[in-house]
């Protein structure tokens, strides 16, 4: 029988090695001894992950048999007890003992052993401890904190026990143990029964005073303190405990440079400063270090949270001045472009009509009600509708002698209504509830003392591998990544430093180094590591934060945290647009939803609509179910949600209609921006008959702005840049995300408009500079690890974490109060081109209102669309069609783009004579 071939082979590679055997005889026997000593190293195995979850399960196993047990006993012990105490010892191995505890005679004896010889009901404080020490060791992370659980299961072991042991002193259960049975008699003969009566009394609720710290006021009014007053004695307590831990660096002695071996050891830091690095409750001090022997400092800062209230009001006083100079000049801007036409005549005159007279050599005197335009036979002359009586010559009113019509109204009574409420609309409408988040993990920095220092000597040889010496360096640990800020000795050229960046980066060999040299402001030179734990920075968190809650902003969104943990809250307002972007999967949706979600949270649903744009149908579908409440869509339109470009065209005409509107509106009211005119309505100062009405922001979010530019290109472009450009100031803000950040895709015109950008981790350098207009963001880890040019810095963060479910959670709470009638409805937008497709009109066709038309526009020698829109009081698409036919009819000249069309007859007289002949 023939061998098969492989077997052949593996019997002829057999063969040298039995051969060779007796002369490796020597390796072979190390080889051996070393596998063995491998087995048997116990600091490996105590390193190893796997150990650690099974010492885990088995202490979440001890956790839960007890609970049993204990459980157990409450109901056996009586079967039970006599059964141990005759045993005792010899109970366990006594095979002929039955007990009743549910975990037989390990059960009875070690549920004995703590309830009655130890601490009575007091010992299931036991199990939470077992179970805490389990869970973090299984899960490999800090998921509760153990050294607080230890804190508590003591103290309550003691308290609890003692007080059990006073409440029942005679009863035949021991509640309170053994233990607490003496030490309630020790303390029944030292202070008697009511002394300890008081002790306990006063130690529990010195407990609960201590843990929840409760706020003791006398029912009286508070008096309104401005916030920065507020924060003050948050400061000052900070002061009294001795925590205040991240202000400024400390100052150390100029030190002379010192090679990088020099520096002495993070654990000597420790050792020096009274182990403090593992402080407890997030409060991990910032674990200053003199220089012992002249070598540079390596400093731990994890800054407090609470000091964000200050920086939050510094914030609020810087942004609010340039908002307003930039709104100074949209409206300038905006009045340039805009028609320059009078705001009342108008009025005075909806409903006029036009009569036609027969043509008359002289003048005539004119009856007091009329305006007659004698010139020209034949005259035009408009009768306004009774009863406003009109002076000749027409006066244009400037915004100036508003407060006269305003009195005028006063007169009528309009102003003495109370203020107007728009949230009273919805009277009932409740904030979603801070319940409806989740936790996502553990909130705590971890920090492992061992990963610091291993960076921190990595940065110190990387550097001398390049002949930098330091004199300090500092680590600030962040929720993804740790800032390592370097104080090079003097004369290292900042520049060598970076020209290096990339081999430093290289050198440091972990993914997502980024090197900030110099960071701006703080003459250090900062290099960020990820951490190999990473914290996810819940969106909870966020929004149950005092900043968020205190934040006087008119858009507040909660983005993310800072490196130093504090929380980055800003007013999208003032940004006032918003461009993300970055690679797919990094996270972009999560930050839509998280700016979607603090929005939310923070608007009543008269104060805030949203245009949702979403080429990929999926990612603000959500969103759907507050149509009523949120959100704004084009009249006739079904779903809210636009996921059609087409549609997409339409609506971002619709909004620079909107915008229009809003300009005029806020021209007419005399404000120079929302905000001031929608005080001026909530005073009463503006006529609801007058076309005015309480303005809510609007916000557009746009989920894949490059397939738009792919599919629409400059359709699409155009009124985005329009809106960019002008829309800050009468509330309508962008928010647009890209998974293309290429030039082609975030133009010029589009950047120019976007000063507040948003970078996720991105395929190259290229698209980082596309994006911020520098390099960064291809050295990103994902997951939400972010950059954002704001205010002309660049700042990393995590962005905050909202899942799915979170958002449908508070769509649902949302939805399921009572909205709207329906979605905020944009002005109707219908594409002019597709109009001038229409072609030549038929006299019998023409618009009823043609003739108006016409002459709104001659006398105006403005040819807009919307200027007949607004006039005229029509939908757009009425309108457009008057402009179509006004130019069939050669009233005016063709469509011009975004700039009006030319009118060809250029007076009224002109045009009767023209309409004349047309009829
Ligand atoms: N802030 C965050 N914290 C933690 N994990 C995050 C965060 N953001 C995103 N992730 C993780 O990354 C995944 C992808 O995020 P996301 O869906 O937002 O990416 P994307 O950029 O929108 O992708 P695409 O462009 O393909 O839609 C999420 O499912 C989540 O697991």
């Amino acid at each position: 029988m023939p061998v098969p071939e492989e077997t052949e082979k593996e019997v002829k590679a057999e063969k040298p090695q039995k051969a060779a055997r007796p002369k490796s005889k020597a390796p072979a026997e190390e080889k051996f001894k070393k596998d063995r000593e491998e087995t048997l190293d116990f600091k490996k195995l105590a390193r190893d992950e796997r150990t650690w979850k099974i010492i885990g399960t088995v202490s979440l196993l001890i956790s839960i048999f007890l609970f049993i047990a204990f459980i157990s006993y409450f109901f056996t012990w009586k079967e039970d007890q006599d059964k141990v105490l005759n045993n005792d010892a010899g109970f366990l191995g006594d095979n002929e003992v039955r007990v009743s505890n549910l975990l037989g005679r390990l059960g009875a004896y070690i549920s004995h052993f703590f309830i009655y010889r130890g601490f009575g009901i007091a010992s299931l404080l036991f199990c939470t401890f077992f179970f805490v020490v389990g869970i973090n060791l299984l899960f490999e992370r800090k998921v509760f904190s153990i050294w607080r659980n230890l804190k508590y299961v003591t103290f309550g072991l003691l308290i609890a026990s003692v007080t059990f042991a006073f409440i029942s002193p005679s009863a035949a259960f021991p509640f309170g143990g053994r233990v607490g049975g003496m030490i309630n008699n020790w303390l029944i003969n030292f202070l008697g029964h009511f002394g300890t009566a008081a002790l306990l009394l006063v130690v529990g609720a010195s407990y609960l005073i201590w843990q929840f710290n409760p706020k003791f006021k006398m029912p009286e009014r508070k008096p309104v303190i401005p916030r920065e007053e507020i924060e003050f004695p948050l400061e000052e307590e900070l002061k009294e405990e001795g925590e205040k831990r991240n202000t400024a660096p400390v100052i150390v002695p100029a030190t002379p440079a010192v090679a990088a071996t020099d520096v002495p050891s993070i654990n000597d830091m420790y050792a020096e400063k009274g182990n403090s690095l593992k402080g407890e409750g997030g409060l991990i001090a910032d674990n200053v270090v003199t220089d012992k022997e002249n070598g540079p400092v390596f400093e731990i800062i994890e800054r407090q949270e609470e000091l964000e209230l200050e920086e939050a009001s510094e914030e609020l006083e810087l942004e609010e001045l340039p908002e307003e100079e930039e709104m100074e000049e949209v409206i300038e801007e905006e009045e340039d472009v805009e028609l320059e036409v009078e705001s009342s005549i108008e009025e005075k005159y909806s409903g006029a009509t036009l009569f036609i007279e027969q043509p008359k050599e002289e003048p005539v005197a004119m009856p007091e009600e009329e305006v007659v335009y004698p010139t020209l036979p034949p005259k035009v002359a408009f009768v306004p509708p009774p009863p406003p009586s009109v002076d000749l010559p027409l006066e244009i009113k400037s915004a100036e002698e508003k407060p006269a019509e305003e009195k005028d109204e006063r007169e009528k009574g309009y102003a003495d209504l109370p203020p107007y409420e728009p949230t009273l609309d919805l009277r009932d409408y409740k904030y979603p509830v801070i319940e409806l988040l989740e936790t996502h993990g553990s909130e705590k920095i971890v920090q492992d003392p061992a990963e610091l220092e291993a960076n921190k000597n990595q940065i110190i040889n990387t550097l001398k591998n390049y002949d930098i010496t330091i004199q300090k360096i500092s680590a600030t640990v962040g929720p993804t990544v740790t800032l390592y800020e370097i104080v090079p000795a003097a004369g290292v050229r900042i520049s060598r430093i970076k020209n290096l960046e990339d081999d430093i980066a290289l050198s440091l060999a972990a993914l997502g180094i980024r090197i900030i040299a110099p960071i701006p402001g703080r003459g250090t030179i900062g290099i960020e590591v990820p951490n190999v734990k990473k914290t996810v920075v819940s969106m909870k968190t966020l929004l149950s934060s005092e900043k968020f809650a205190n934040s006087a902003h008119s858009l507040p969104i909660a983005i993310g945290k800072k490196i130093d943990n504090e929380n980055f809250i800003v007013d999208l307002a003032t940004m006032p647009h918003l461009l993300m972007a970055g690679a797919t999967g990094q996270g972009k949706s999560v930050g839509l939803n998280a700016i979607l979600v603090s929005l939310l949270y923070k608007k009543h649903p008269s104060q805030l609509k949203f245009v949702l744009i979403d080429p990929k149908k999926v990612e603000l579908s959500v969103y759907r179910h507050i149509e009523r409440h949120f959100l704004a869509k084009l009249p006739g339109e079904e779903d809210a949600i636009i996921t059609d470009t087409k549609k997409v065209i339409n609506t971002l005409n619709a909004l620079c209609i909107e915008m229009d509107n809003r300009y005029d509106l806020l021209k007419e009211a005399g404000a120079r921006n929302i905000k001031e005119y929608n005080e001026k309505f909530v005073k009463r100062k503006l006529n609801p008959q007058k076309g005015h009405q309480y303005l809510p922001f609007i916000v557009l979010v746009v989920d894949e702005f490059a397939d738009l530019i792919m599919t629409a290109g400059k359709e699409v472009e155009m009124p985005i840049a329009r809106l960019a450009q002008l829309a800050r100031a009468i509330g309508i803000h962008l928010i647009i995300a890209t998974q293309r950040p290429s030039v082609n895709i975030i133009t010029g015109t589009i950047k120019a408009n976007f000063p507040a950008r948003i970078a996720f981790k991105v395929s190259s350098k290229i698209d980082s500079r596309t994006i911020l207009d520098a390099g960064g963001a291809e050295q990103l880890i994902g997951k939400g690890d972010m950059l954002i040019s704001y205010n002309g810095e660049i700042v990393r963060l995590q962005c905050a974490f909202v899942d799915t479910p979170e958002v449908e959670k508070i769509v649902e709470f949302i939805s399921d109060q009572r909205g709207y009638a329906q979605a905020f409805m944009l002005p109707e937008y219908v594409d002019e081109k597709e109009l001038e497709k229409g072609g030549d009109f038929d006299s019998s066709d023409r618009d009823p209102l043609f003739e108006e038309a016409a002459r709104l526009i001659v006398q105006n020698q403005v040819g807009s669309t919307s200027l007949i829109q607004r006039r005229m009081k029509l939908g757009y698409n009425r309108a457009g069609r008057l402009m179509d036919q006004l130019e069939a009819a050669g009233v005016v000249g063709p469509n011009q783009g975004s700039k009006a069309r030319e009118v060809l007859i250029k007076t009224d007289a002109d045009l009767f004579e023209y309409l004349q002949t047309l009829s």
